[in-house]
């Protein structure tokens, strides 16, 4: 369990002057469940996905994973406990195969069983194990490969930022399915930060945060439920609020 008490956030601008980012985020993230974070643009998604990897230290508040406080740690002490950060894409060193980086990701005292992990991630390992990571990999097949990667680690927390960006819409449907089973074999916390429909249905639990802060932790069934409303109940669309359940101009 990783839990943030409190946590504060204060940057430097390019001026020199100190920016408050994040104000009082206090957010308990069980494991084997799948937390959607989303919001307004610059609302500090990816500033709490930081706080949360060690890449920014936070400058109020505490962090605490399994009870220990781990506030004070930087991202390789935190990598060692648990806490990945899903990039991009897989690095593509020539010559190196979808084998090498699953074993490079479980590291050297770890046995990796790459057949299963491939086969957790929708791919057929015969097609893929000694399959060079290189240009023909299309979006979708290098992120479910990152996918498998994270598994590789057993992850206590694994924190994605938009994994849908630059996927196509069958990939994006496998991705989805990837997701959703994935925290039915794993014991991993997912956090995705997301602004997709499609991912906000995979929460367990959605995050909402703007202007620095959390403005709301709550169901998806309530946010699909007022996406809902906003597309059928209100003439003025792009200027529409939710009020009580209700949309209104
Ligand atoms: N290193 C930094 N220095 C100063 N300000 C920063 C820094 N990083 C982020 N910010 C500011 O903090 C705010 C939150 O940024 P953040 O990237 O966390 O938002 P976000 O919710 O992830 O946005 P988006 O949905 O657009 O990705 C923004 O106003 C941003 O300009």
């Amino acid at each position: 369990m990783l839990e943030l008490i409190n946590v504060g956030l204060t940057l430097d601008d390019d001026k020199g002057t100190d920016v408050e980012i994040l104000e009082n985020i206090s957010l308990t993230l069980d494991k084997k469940k799948i937390y959607v974070m989303t919001g307004p643009n610059g609302g500090g998604k990816s500033s709490i996905a930081k706080v949360i990897m060690g890449i920014y230290q936070p400058t109020a508040g505490k962090i605490l994973l399994d009870g220990t406080d781990i506030t004070g740690m930087g991202i390789t002490e935190r990598a060692r406990l648990g806490i990945g950060y899903a990039f991009q894409s897989p690095p593509r060193f020539k010559g190196m195969k979808v084998r090498d980086i699953l074993k490079l990701a479980a590291g050297p005292d770890k046995e990796v069983n790459s057949c299963d992990l491939l086969y957790d991630v929708g791919l057929c390992a015969q097609d893929y194990l000694d399959r060079e990571i290189n240009a023909s990999f299309s979006g979708g097949e290098l992120k479910r490969v990152e996918i498998a990667s994270i598994l590789a680690r057993n992850l206590k927390v694994a924190v994605f930022d938009e994994p849908e960006a630059g996927i196509d819409l069958w990939s994006f449907q496998k991705l989805t399915e990837t997701f959703q089973n994935l925290n039915k074999k794993y014991d991993t916390t997912i956090v995705i930060i997301s602004h997709q429909e499609r991912i906000l249905r995979l929460a367990d639990q959605v995050v909402l945060v703007s202007d620095g802060k959390i403005s709301e932790v709550t169901t998806k069934a309530k946010i699909l439920g007022e996406i809902e409303l906003l597309d059928s109940n209100c003439e003025c669309r792009n200027n529409c609020t939710i009020v009580g359940g209700k949309a209104q101009c």
